[in-house]
C-alpha cells in the first residue's frame, strides 16, 4: 500500500563540518493525519531531524519531500515561502511578538504572505485552541499555557501540511503541559493535521500515535501507541542500539514495527475509537 505522507525523509544525512554527523541515513515517512514523537538521548539528532523535515536545515545528502514537493535544490526564498505557507512551528519558547495582540500574532503568517486575513478563519482557529476571549491581549498578559495555544493557533492558520513541535511542553507546568498536549492530539484527530514532535518526556511522547527513536543520528526503532512506561523502558535500553548495524532499521524488540508500518498503526488507532 502506498501511504500518503505529509513529509518523507529519504536517506537523509546531515553533517556539521567533518566531525559531526547529526543525522546518518535516516529514511522515514510521516503519514498525513498522524502524530509522531521523536525521542533519543541528548545530541542524537532529534532537532536536526525536525529541522530537516521542516526545511529549516538542508540535508548534506538524501532528500526531504513535503507532500509531493521535493525540497532539494530549492532556493532560500523558496524554502522560506514553503515554511511560511505549508509548515507550522511550535517551539518550547513560544516565539510570539510582544508588540502584537494575540489575534495579530496568529494572523502573522497570512500577512507575511501578503494575503488578506479571513476574519472567519482567524476566529475559528482562535476558538479551536480556546483563546478567543484573549484575542486583543498581548502575549505578556497570558499564562505560559495560553501563550503556547497562541503559538499553536499561529501554526494552524495556514492549514499547514505539517506541524513541527520542538519540546512544546518543555517550559510549562504539568497541568498546562497536559492541556497543550491534549490540544495537539485534538488537532490531529479533529482537524486531520500531521504533527511531528520532539520531546524528552515519555509521558508526553505517549500521546503520539508512534514514537521514533534516534541514536547517534540513526533510527533506532519505533513503537506504536506505546505507554509512557514502555517508552521509558525503551529509552533506558537505547544505548544498546549502538550495537545494531548501520542502515539496519529493523526493530529488535517485541511490539516494535518497521517505519513503513506507521500509517497502518494510525489506521488501527483510529479504527479503535
Ligand atoms: N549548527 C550546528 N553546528 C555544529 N554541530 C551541530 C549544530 N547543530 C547541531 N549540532 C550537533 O549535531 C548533533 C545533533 O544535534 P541535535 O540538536 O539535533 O540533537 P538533539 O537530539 O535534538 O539534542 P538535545 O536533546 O540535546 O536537544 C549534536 O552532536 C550537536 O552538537
Amino acid at each position: 500500500m502506498s501511504l500518503d505522507h505529509a513529509v518523507r525523509l529519504e536517506s537523509v544525512s546531515k553533517e556539521y563540518g567533518r566531525a559531526v554527523r547529526a543525522l546518518d541515513g535516516v529514511t522515514a515517512g510521516f503519514p498525513r493525519g498522524s502524530f509522531t514523537a521523536v525521542m533519543g538521548p541528548s545530541g542524537s539528532g532529534k532537532s536536526t531531524l525536525l529541522n530537516c523535515a521542516a526545511g529549516l536545515d538542508r540535508p548534506t545528502s538524501g532528500r526531504v519531500v513535503l507532500g509531493d514537493t521535493d525540497l532539494s535544490g530549492r532556493s532560500e526564498t523558496e524554502l522560506t515561502e514553503l515554511r511560511r505557507d505549508r509548515i507550522g512551528f511550535v517551539f518550547q519558547a513560544y516565539n510570539l511578538l510582544g508588540a502584537l495582540t494575540v489575534a495579530d500574532n496568529v494572523a502573522l503568517p497570512v500577512r507575511l504572505a501578503g494575503k488578506p486575513v479571513d476574519p472567519e478563519r482567524l476566529a475559528g482557529v482562535l476558538a479551536a485552541v480556546g483563546i478567543a476571549e484573549y484575542r486583543d491581549r498581548r502575549p505578556s498578559q497570558l499564562s505560559g499555557g495560553q501563550q503556547q495555544r497562541v503559538a499553536i493557533a499561529r501554526a494552524l492558520i495556514n492549514r499547514p501540511d505539517l506541524v513541527c513541535a520542538d519540546e512544546p511542553t518543555g517550559a510549562l507546568d504539568s497541568h498546562s503541559g497536559r492541556q497543550v498536549l491534549a490540544l495537539l492530539r485534538r488537532i490531529v484527530d479533529e482537524l486531520g493535521q500531521t504533527v511531528l514532535m520532539v520531546t524528552h518526556d515519555p509521558v508526553v511522547a505517549a500521546q503520539a500515535d508512534a514514537v521514533v527513536f534516534l541514536v547517534d543520528g540513526r533510527l533506532a526503532g519505533n513503537l506504536t501507541r506505546p505507554s509512557a512506561e514502555q517508552i521509558a523502558e525503551r529509552m533506558t535500553h537505547l544505548g544498546d542500539e549502538r550495537m545494531t548495524r548501520p542502515g539496519d532499521q529493523r526493530m529488535t524488540r517485541p511490539g516494535d514495527e518497521r517505519m513503513t508500518n506507521l500509517g497502518d498503526a494510525r489506521t488501527t488507532r483510529l479504527g479503535e475509537r
